[in-house]
């Protein structure tokens, strides 16, 4: 049997003002997989990420995501869709003023549903889950590392057991162990729970140790997607950037050494 799709993006636009930045862009994302978006710099990965989550509007062509079609979905049922995701931006973006606790309890507070003692609950499951003590609980994001600013704003991400999680360059500013450890617990989270991620990353360690294909985005359309194995081959400028640095040529040493190249 075919596998469902998560996300299915057809002939899509985007654009700010009269500058497109997307045109006759096609992608699916089937559930469950760990998607990356890579590309230059101003290829509009981010704008994408956003447009899937309906903070950029699509001037042209669908979108289905879990299945609906956002545009045609009044505003209560936008507003239930959209609780069936998680994002982690760049920085982490936790309330600087709020605690531990109270950053991972927010949604969950929002949604209005559950009792004090179900909050504290959920929230001690996440902290464990994303390998943090009980007592940073109640540390406030200034007391964190940068690795467990990352942590705390992946628990508060799928603390409404998201569907599907967004993360924006998930281990920029992170130092390259750092960066490893949170790539092992993304794994390890996601073959846990089971959900799918679509991440945009620059980082070719990143790419190599979590996703299942990566998505490449030129002139405005997605080039090429397909394992990173896969893609490598394709001949384009920005792909040969890409891989042929010193990390890339390591990176393709080292999967050809593990035979998957
Ligand atoms: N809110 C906005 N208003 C106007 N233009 C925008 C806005 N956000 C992004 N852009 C423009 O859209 C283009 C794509 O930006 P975007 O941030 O999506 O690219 P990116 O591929 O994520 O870049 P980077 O890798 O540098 O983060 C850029 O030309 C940018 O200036």
């Amino acid at each position: 049997m075919a596998r469902p799709n998560a996300i299915i993006l057809t002939d899509i636009a985007t654009r700010f003002g009269t500058h497109w930045i997307q045109r006759h862009l096609d992608l699916t994302i089937h559930c469950g997989e760990i998607l990356a978006i890579v590309g230059g710099s101003g290829t509009g990965k981010t704008t994408l990420l956003r447009a899937m989550m309906g903070l950029v509007p699509i001037a042209e062509g669908q979108m289905i995501i879990l299945g609906k079609n956002p545009q045609a979905l009044n505003l209560r049922e936008q507003i239930a869709l959209r609780q069936r995701w998680g994002v982690l931006f760049q920085q982490g973006a936790l309330f600087s003023a709020l605690t531990v606790f109270e950053n991972i309890a927010f949604p969950l507070r929002e949604w209005g549903h559950l009792t004090r003692s179900e909050i504290s609950d959920l929230v001690a499951l996440k902290l464990q889950m994303v390998g943090l003590q009980p007592n940073d609980a109640w540390k406030l994001p200034a007391e964190l590392s940068g690795g467990m600013v990352k942590r705390v704003a992946l628990a508060r991400a799928l603390a409404m057991e998201a569907e599907i999680l967004f993360l924006d360059e998930p281990t920029s500013g992170l130092d390259p162990i750092a960066a490893a450890e949170f790539d092992a617990l993304l794994r390890q989270v996601h073959r846990d729970i089971g959900f799918t991620v679509v991440m945009i990353s620059h980082d070719l360690d990143s790419l190599a140790a979590t996703a299942d294909r990566v998505a490449v985005l030129a002139d405005g359309k997605v080039l090429t997607v397909g394992p990173l194995t896969e893609i490598q081959q394709v001949d384009h400028p920005y792909i040969r950037e890409f891989f042929h640095g010193e990390r890339g040529e390591r990176l393709l040493t080292s999967l050809r050494a593990t035979g998957e190249c």
